[in-house]
């Protein structure tokens, strides 16, 4: 990492000065391996919006149970879903990004657009780094989460201020906090599942699972469930669904801990044991395809529903690169820049579009 108030930081002076947009995900191990995980999961479970346990209790619980445990139990399910070119989510998220750049210049914007891991690889810091030194004097930090939370969002944030807490020369910043209820996202999810019913026969009970969060944090005050739900509803809306033709649930319980309900797998069991024949289930909080849809919805739910005698299980794919959600990113991204030139040469022979495509 940069040495904190370094010079280097500081944009050529003839250079354009432009806008940005860091598209920011949760983070990815480098390997399906244990000593891979392990270093992951101690980066992740170490950040304190994500376990709210106080340190002197949870540390020596991390460092001598799960760290221990949990990594070999995690990379076996990485495995499952590892492609020959890396971790879904580091794909996606790397092409949901160069998809969005490519969206917004040919809006004749010539804007910068990178992204970065919360945890892992390229980190936020460093992606803001990288960012300045292109000549990026305003940066829009957009979270890949629709939803706000404490343990996401928040987290994102954190790491951005702490960057910004070492740093001399600060570009503007803007945050997107949340665009649960965009109607660009909306439309992109239910596209999605028309689709899926078009190519797959007539709609079984559509199962929207959602990441939990510890039920503590929303008596402590935490908008994501009250989120999820206008997800949810808007997104039954769009489709026309009576509220008995869906469910909404939650999934990737960590800990012991009670988390917010229903859960996601008693409620496919109690679906399949009601005689109810096909589920279909979608992800909508998940911005691309990764270890908790791929591995836990697509093969372990799928395998519990069919076990509890349901007969016909469909997993919906995640949004990953889905034109209609590109161009929601988009507009998101748009609302937020306004008011901030996308690029204004700041030499008197800067040449902003040149520039921008020599370093593409
Ligand atoms: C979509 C929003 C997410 C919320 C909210 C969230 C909260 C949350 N997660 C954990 C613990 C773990 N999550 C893990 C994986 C994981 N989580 C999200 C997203 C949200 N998490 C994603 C996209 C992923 C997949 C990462 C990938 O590499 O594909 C994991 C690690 C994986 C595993 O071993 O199961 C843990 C652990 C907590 C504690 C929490 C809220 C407090
Ligand atoms: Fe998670
Ligand atoms: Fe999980």
């Amino acid at each position: 990492m940069r040495s904190s108030l370094a010079p280097a930081s500081l944009p050529p002076h003839d250079q354009a000065e432009r806008s940005a947009v860091l598209l920011c995900n949760l983070g990815t191990p480098d390997g399906p391996t244990a000593p891979a995980v392990r270093r992951y999961l101690a980066q992740f479970l170490s950040d304190r919006r994500v376990v709210e346990i106080p340190r002197l209790v949870w540390l020596p619980i991390l460092h001598g149970i799960v760290l221990r445990v949990y990594p070999a139990r995690s990379a076996a399910k990485y495995g499952r879903v590892w492609t020959a070119a890396g971790s879904p989510l580091a794909l996606w998220t790397a092409r949901q990004a160069a998809l969005l750049h490519d969206r917004l210049d040919a809006a004749a914007q010539p804007l910068l657009v990178r992204h970065a891991m919360r945890y892992g690889k390229p980190s936020i810091a460093s992606q803001l780094d990288a960012l300045q030194a292109e000549g990026a004097a305003r940066i829009l930090i957009l979270p890949l989460y629709p939803q706000y939370s404490a343990c996401t969002t928040a987290s994102v944030f954190d790491a951005v201020y702490r960057w910004a807490g070492r740093t001399r020369n600060l570009p503007e910043l803007r945050f997107v906090n949340r665009y649960h209820d965009h109607p660009g996202y909306i439309d992109a999810l239910a596209r999605r599942i028309e689709t899926h019913w078009a190519h797959h026969g007539p709609p079984g009970q559509l199962l929207m699972s959602f990441h939990g969060i510890p039920e503590r944090s929303l008596r402590l005050g935490d908008p994501y469930q009250r989120e999820v739900r206008e997800t949810a509803r808007l997104l039954a809306e769009r489709l026309g669904l009576r509220a008995d033709r869906y469910r909404v649930s939650f999934q990737s319980r960590f800990g012991k801990a009670r988390w917010i309900e229903p859960y996601t797998l008693p409620t496919a069991q109690a679906l399949a044991r009601a005689g109810v024949r096909r589920v279909d289930v979608v992800c909508p909080g998940f911005s691309c395809d990764c270890l908790e849809t791929l591995e836990e919805i697509d093969i372990e739910l799928r395998a519990a529903f069919l076990h509890a005698g349901g007969k016909e299980f469909h997993y919906i794919p995640c949004l990953n690169d889905d034109g209609a959600w590109i161009a929601a990113l988009g507009q998101v991204a748009q609302q937020h820049l306004a008011g901030w030139p996308a690029a204004v040469p700041s030499g008197p022979s800067a040449d902003a579009r040149a520039g921008h495509a020599a370093q593409r």
